[in-house]
């Protein structure tokens, strides 16, 4: 069975690739395990031995595991640092990113390894001055440093730099990566000054005593570098680059694992060790995940699931140099806790980075750079585009001289043919000098024939040798037809004596039989065949179209006309010449006939040959002349061709100068094309940078969407089950809505009614109003008559006093008596009418103030009609919008709804001459007032 511990990879040293040290390079995150120092009755019950770089159990030789570097208790905190993390930062310097943390379980040593003693200073400082250290030793180049340091406490962030800085966010973009939102970054240009911040930062760190340690740390804690360099070179340096490299150095503590049983962690502690162990679970998981290749095959890996693998992200299977310290105590009391601390370490180191320097490249820059790469790719293409076009140009000669070759082989062609043509018509004219020849031939022996007939006249008996012999009547009796047999049959009549000049005839006759014969042509042939052609190639067309007799039939006829029919068989000719020959003949002269007649018939042939090889020669003159057009005509073509072929020639020399320049534009447009693609790849490796991220992002995004799914499903029963409740209780508001607008139904009709009464109540009023009115009017005037008319009698009755109080003076006693009594009873009489016509004064007055209270009281009236129809207009308004609402609500029975607003429009349209009367009467009757 193979053992888990022992299938670990061997630690072997990771190393970037020598070539271009600017390269990304995979490399293995660095594994160092540092055990701490035992009190000396732990260290005898310690379990584990450690040898070399492995560490294993004492019992169990099979758990064993293995790593770069294993530390021993005796060992110093700048060793440590010398391992790994000295390379680190100086690869920070030099533009990658890097992470070293320390892990373990609580206790063992972590803070002190990080940050370090009184007497040993930890990685931090070491980092730090390191750090600066090699920043001077880059004398090239210009550097600025800036720090920040932050905590993670119970899933916050906490700004250790500016303590009011809590709860910070975890972002994330494309030009900032992975970042926290607010976290702030102090400019740092000496060790000294950062050291002082870290400082700083510890004091606000939280820390908590638990049973295992005193200072145990309560947090995460991160502290950073970032580092920007430039070339100092100057800009008129062609070869130096404007790149602003960028680099991130994380210095981690994290806060150490623990079981709840061995701190005694309660109440806050507990919630903090919860905390700090479900976030190093996490980092656990996550690089589980890593050191399976989760990620190269395309799978989820948690980062998101703590706030510490998020920050880490980069380090963690990314873009950077990571160390791990595994802090680890041996004694037999923590052996589960270091075991799985030791197995946490384990996997960590089968983690791959790939990092590579962080450049941000001003536009200038990138120019510079690419211009460069531009440069090279256009020498690369340039000898793969030359022997492209050298191909070309041979092609474009080849097919060039083929076309010359064909014209030479036309040429030589017509040469021949010409030549061909020039023989025919030699052996044409040779021929007809022969015709000719033996036509004039003919004519000599037909004027022979007449010379020969006169001399006969004259000379009978001495022509003829000897009589006819057997012999010639052998030679008669030959078939006539064959031509060979009579030229040797002619040839034996000469042998027999016959006249010289017919010799010479036969002769010439037998020569040009024999010239053709030479040839393998005969006259007999001739008369069957064409006459021979020169060219036997030429003959093709000649015979072709060859007239198989062109003699008239008349100039025949004429012919046999001239001549005696012989029979074909000789016998019976010698007979019929026989026959024929008068009485008066001798043998010999009709012999001599005969053989004129045989000679004429010769001559006939002779003259039909002639014609014949006349119309031949006609035929192949016309053939000639027609080939001769032909191939002229050929000859022009072909010099057309040649002409043709000139110019595309010409034109295939243009068109591969213009290939010339096309690939000339060519090699331009791709110099052009791969600067595009250069800057294409850019862009697309950005874009798979940030695809990455986003997959990761949106598989994080996916897996919160899961967990929020499951939560989501969750709602949705209880949201099923509070819905149903909530459907309950919407039918029951429907049931009172209805019931509702039943009762504002009613109580609409009931308004109405009452508006209907109090319409009619107000006219009532009204009239009564008016009739009020009309009579205070008339109470007022009568009122004022009466007031004038008692002003009168008053008058009257004063003055009628005065005139008795006169009369009283002026008469005497006893009459005055009378008189006086008179008067007196007169001014009592006066003086009860006066009672009277105050009594009626009074009668008006409270008759005056009756009226003045019948009319507050239908000014009170008034008033109240006019509350009533506020109160009218207040229900019409509550009742529109409660219709509204209704409507809304409910959106039920819309036509009784629109019947409710009608009637209400109604209503306010009915209220509203009413108000205008009751403001017209207010107006009319307190004009003060309104
Ligand atoms: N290599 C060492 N040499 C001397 N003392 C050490 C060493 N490692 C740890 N210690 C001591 O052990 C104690 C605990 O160490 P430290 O606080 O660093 O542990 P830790 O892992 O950070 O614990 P926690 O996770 O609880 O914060 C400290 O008093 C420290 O001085």
């Amino acid at each position: 069975r193979q053992n888990p511990q022992s299938a670990t990879p061997t630690a072997a040293p990771a190393r970037r690739s020598p070539l271009d040290p600017r390269r990304p390079a995979m490399d293995r995150i660095h594994v160092t395990v540092r055990a701490r120092p035992l009190p000396p009755e732990d260290a005898q019950s310690s379990p584990w031995r450690i040898s070399g770089n492995a560490v294993a159990l004492t019992a169990q030789p099979s758990i064993r595991f293995e790593f770069d570097r294993i530390f021993g208790e005796d060992c110093h905190t700048a060793d440590v640092y010398g391992a790994r993390t000295k390379h680190i930062v100086d690869s920070a310097v030099q533009g990658f990113n890097g992470t070293v943390f320390a892990y373990g379980q609580t206790n063992s040593g972590k803070t002190y390894t990080m940050r370090g003693s009184a007497n040993e200073p930890g990685i931090i400082p070491l980092a730090v001055h390191d750090l600066f250290r090699t920043i001077q030793q880059h004398m090239d180049r210009e550097f600025l440093v800036r720090m920040s340091y932050m905590e993670i406490y119970n899933e916050e962030i906490n700004d250790l730099l500016v303590p009011e800085h809590r709860k910070l966010q975890i972002h994330e973009n494309y030009e900032r990566g992975i970042y926290v939102a607010g976290l702030s970054e102090e400019i740092v240009t000496c060790p000294e000054q950062v050291l002082k911040f870290v400082s700083f930062g510890e004091s606000h760190r939280h820390i908590g005593e638990t049973n295992m340690n005193v200072y145990s740390s309560r947090s995460h804690t991160i502290f950073r570098m970032v580092i920007e360099s430039r070339d100092k070179a100057d800009d008129s340096d062609t070869d130096s680059c404007d790149a602003v490299r960028v680099s991130v150095l994380n210095l981690v503590d994290l806060a150490g694992s623990e079981r709840a049983a061995k701190t005694g962690a309660e109440g806050v502690r507990l919630k903090e060790g919860s905390h700090i162990n479900k976030s190093l679970m996490t980092l656990g998981t996550v690089i589980k995940k890593l050191s399976e290749g989760i990620k190269g095959q395309g799978g989820h890996v948690p980062y998101r699931d703590s706030k510490l693998t998020r920050i880490l992200q980069p380090a963690l299977g990314g873009n950077a140099n990571t160390a791990i310290i595994c802090n680890i105590t041996l004694a037999q009391v923590h052996a589960d806790e270091t075991k799985s601390s030791l197995q946490f370490a384990s996997r960590a180191l089968r983690v791959t980075n790939c990092a590579e320097i962080n450049e941000i490249l001003t536009d200038a820059a990138l120019l510079k750079r690419q211009r460069k790469e531009i440069e090279e790719l256009r020498a690369k293409l340039k000898n793969s585009q030359s022997e492209h076009l050298d191909e070309d140009v041979l092609h474009l000669r080849n097919t060039l001289l083929q076309s010359e070759l064909e014209k030479e082989r036309i040429a030589l062609e017509l040469e021949e043919e010409r030549k061909a043509k020039e023989q025919r018509e030699k052996r044409l004219l040779q021929q007809a000098k022969k015709i000719e020849n033996l036509s004039s031939l003919v004519l000599n022996s037909e004027r022979d024939d007449r010379a020969i007939v006169s001399s006969k006249n004259k000379r009978r008996q001495t022509w003829c040798a000897r009589p006819l012999s057997n012999e010639f009547s052998v030679e008669v009796q030959e078939p006539a037809s064959e031509q060979g047999s009579a030229s040797s049959s002619v040839r034996d009549e000469r042998n027999m004596g016959m006249p010289p000049c017919f010799e010479e005839l036969m002769q010439e006759s037998y020569a040009s039989n024999v010239e053709p014969s030479a040839h393998g042509y005969s006259f007999s042939d001739l008369s069957n065949e064409d006459v021979s052609l020169p060219d036997a190639h030429a003959l093709l067309h000649v015979t072709s179209r060859r007239k198989p007799n062109t003699m008239k039939k008349s100039d025949q006829e004429q012919l046999r006309g001239s001549v005696p029919e012989l029979p074909q068989d000789p016998n019976e000719q010698k007979d019929a010449m026989l026959s024929q020959e008068p009485s008066g003949l001798s043998a010999r002269e009709s012999e001599a006939i005969l053989v004129i007649k045989q000679l004429q018939d010769q001559v006939n042939s002779l003259e039909l040959e002639k014609s014949l090889i006349q119309n031949n020669l006609d035929d192949v003159l016309e053939v000639a002349t027609q080939q001769k057009a032909s191939f002229t005509e050929k000859y022009e073509e072909l010099q057309k061709n040649a002409l043709a072929l000139q110019e595309e020639a010409k034109i295939a020399g243009e068109k591969l100068s213009a290939l010339a320049t096309i690939a000339k534009s060519k090699q331009e447009l791709a110099d052009e094309f791969l600067s595009n693609v250069s800057m294409e790849t850019q862009g697309i490796s950005v874009q798979m940078d940030q695809t990455t991220h986003s997959v990761d992002n949106a598989i994080s995004f996916i897996e919160e969407l899961f967990q929020s799914l499951s939560a989501i499903a969750e709602n949705v029963t209880e949201f099923k089950q509070s819905s149903y409740g909530h459907i309950k209780q919407s039918s029951y508001m429907i049931m009172d809505h209805e019931k509702m607008s039943k009762t504002l139904m009613e109580k609409i009709s009931r308004l109405e009614l009452e508006k209907k009464l109090l319409h009619e109540q107000f006219l009532n009023q009204q009239d009564e109003l008016q009739r009020m009115k009309s009579s205070l009017e008339s109470c007022e005037k009568s009122k004022d008559d009466c007031i004038l008319q008692h002003e009168l009698e008053k008058d009257n009755i004063l003055s009628e006093l005065l005139t008795l109080q006169k009369e009283v003076l002026t008469l005497s006693s006893s009459s005055l008596m009378k008189e006086k009594e008179s008067i007196r009873k007169e001014l009592e009489r006066t003086k009860t009418k006066l009672r009277e016509t105050d009594n009626k004064l009074k009668n008006y007055v409270q008759e005056k103030i009756k009226l003045e209270g019948e009319k507050a009281e239908a000014h009170r009236e008034i008033k109240k009609l006019q509350s009533q129809r506020t109160h009218l207009e207040r229900d019409l308004r509550k009742h529109d919008s409660v219709t509204v609402d209704k409507r809304h609500e409910l959106n039920v029975k819309p036509e009784e709804l629109a019947g409710f607003f009608d009637q209400a429009v109604q209503l306010q349209v009915a209220v509203f001459p009413i108000c205008i009367t009751l403001c017209k009467h207010t107006v009319l009757k307190h004009p003060d007032t309104c």
